[in-house]
């Protein structure tokens, strides 16, 4: 791979043109990786035998890039399962639950914003999309609500576009981290200018200060983790919360985790912002995407429109967790967008140590990347057919997850599967 084209269609050349093997080598810039194409060996890298491929492959020093280092995407190791572990507790279903109203009421300003500025002229949706998520961001992980419809230019607004978008410089820094790791650490390159960082970090705590102050607290995931930050831990709410939350973190063997916790100041920016780069990009490409389809199928728009109508008359007009539950259509809706256009593309692990592939005589070094193509496993016509058509009815059916496991994998597998994958049927 060298940059010539996106990633996803490159390694997408490269599964059409080996399928039908069960992994093919290629070269990451000089460092050669490998492209896993067969659904078990899949499985036996991202579950049976994922003590071998607990990595991301991402490094970032700790002193010039404590924020993206100390994220919970770039640790490693017994740090990232203390970390997975501990964070597991505020992304079940009940603790997003009781964030829906601020989502909710983000989606009333969307919908005034809406109806008095709609048109015949056409919209672009990814900006609406943005707006969107960046208000539900800001209020349910920051606390901070900027109303960004009225106010599209607003500081947070300008702030978060800065954080995860790539100008020259950014795409300069993306290659040396690929390819030159060697040259990051050598330079001391920070992927987050001073400024940025500076800004979440000093909003953060100006919202902990002053609830600090008042007493007051609120149901958020800054409020979570302030108890997190408090007490060591947070606490589950019953046995089925307690349940998910081992779920989500991610293995099952409680002694996996050290038992030693430390979560600082900088541990909470860093998670925040973390959230923040992980649910703004990928949370609005899914809900333009989504909306583009639906524009060019009214059919399927005007039967997700029926069964909002009917799910909301039968909750008294208000949009409650309970009632997106039911919408169980516009839940195969974002499951399709998701099949379609997987916003990773694929899932990246670096083998922790050496490894001989099952049933081969291939020996992976340590430090190899292995790549997991989603993109093109979910829409090959062998596993999704006739893959260009937007059919919510694949996902309709219950079964249809546990038929698709490890070839349907949006937010991941194992036990590094997205940690935030309950938040998006709910934004
Ligand atoms: C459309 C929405 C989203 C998609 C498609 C998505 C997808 C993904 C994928 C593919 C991974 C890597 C999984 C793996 O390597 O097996 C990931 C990891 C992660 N995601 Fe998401 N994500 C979404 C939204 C979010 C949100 C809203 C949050 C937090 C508020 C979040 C937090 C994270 C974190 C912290 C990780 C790293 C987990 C770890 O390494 O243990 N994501 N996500």
């Amino acid at each position: 791979m060298t940059l010539r084209e996106h990633r996803v269609h490159c390694l997408d050349k490269i599964y059409k043109k080996y399928s039908g093997e069960s992994f093919v080598g290629y070269y990451q810039g000089r460092d050669p990786a490998l492209l896993i194409l067969d659904p078990e060996l899949i499985k036996r890298i991202l579950v049976k035998d994922f003590s071998y491929f607990t990595s991301h492959g991402i490094e970032f020093d700790e002193e010039t890039d404590p924020m993206l280092a100390k994220s919970l995407f770039a640790l490693d190791g017994q740090r990232w399962r203390d970390m997975r572990s501990k964070l597991a507790p505020t992304f079940t279903t009940g603790k997003i639950k009781i964030m829906v109203p601020h989502m909710a009421e983000v989606g009333q300003n969307w919908l005034k914003f809406l109806s008095k500025n709609v048109s015949d002229e056409a919209v672009d949706l990814k900006e609406l999309a943005v707006t969107y998520t960046a208000d539900a961001i800001g209020s349910c992980v920051f606390g901070v609500n900027y109303n960004a419809f009225e106010n599209p230019n607003n500081t947070f607004m300008t702030m978060g576009r800065r954080l995860v978008g790539y100008d020259f410089k950014r795409g300069m820094k993306a290659i040396c981290v690929i390819f030159f790791p060697e040259v990051v650490k050598f330079f001391k390159f920070e992927w987050f200018d001073r400024s940025l960082v500076d800004f979440f970090c000093n909003l953060l705590k100006e919202m902990m200060d002053s609830r600090k102050k008042s007493g007051q607290t609120r149901k958020d995931f800054l409020q979570l983790m302030i108890e997190l930050k408090e007490k060591g831990s947070v606490a589950s709410d019953n046995a089925e919360d307690e349940k998910e939350s081992k779920e989500l973190g991610g293995f099952e063997d409680s002694q996996l985790s050290s038992g030693k916790f430390d979560f600082s100041d900088v541990d909470l920016y860093s998670q925040a912002i973390g959230f923040f780069v992980a649910g703004f990009e990928n949370s609005s490409t899914q809900i333009s995407l989504a909306c583009l389809e639906l524009a060019v199928e009214s059919e399927l728009q005007h039967r997700a429109q029926a069964e909002i109508d009917q799910v909301l008359k039968e909750h008294d007009g208000k949009l409650t967790a309970e009632a997106l539950k039911k919408m169980v259509y516009l839940e195969s809706i974002v499951q399709e967008t998701l099949r379609k256009y997987p916003p990773a593309g694929g899932l990246v692990r670096s083998c922790t140590k050496n490894y001989l592939i099952p049933g081969s005589n291939v020996r992976l070094e340590k430090g190899t990347t292995v790549m997991i193509p989603s993109y093109s496993l979910q829409n090959d016509p062998k596993y999704f057919p006739d893959p260009e058509r937007f059919d919510p009815e694949r996902f309709c059916n219950e079964d249809a997850h546990h038929k698709l496991q490890f070839l349907y994998t949006p937010f991941g597998d194992g036990p590094r599967h997205c940690i935030g994958l309950r938040i998006l049927p709910h934004i």
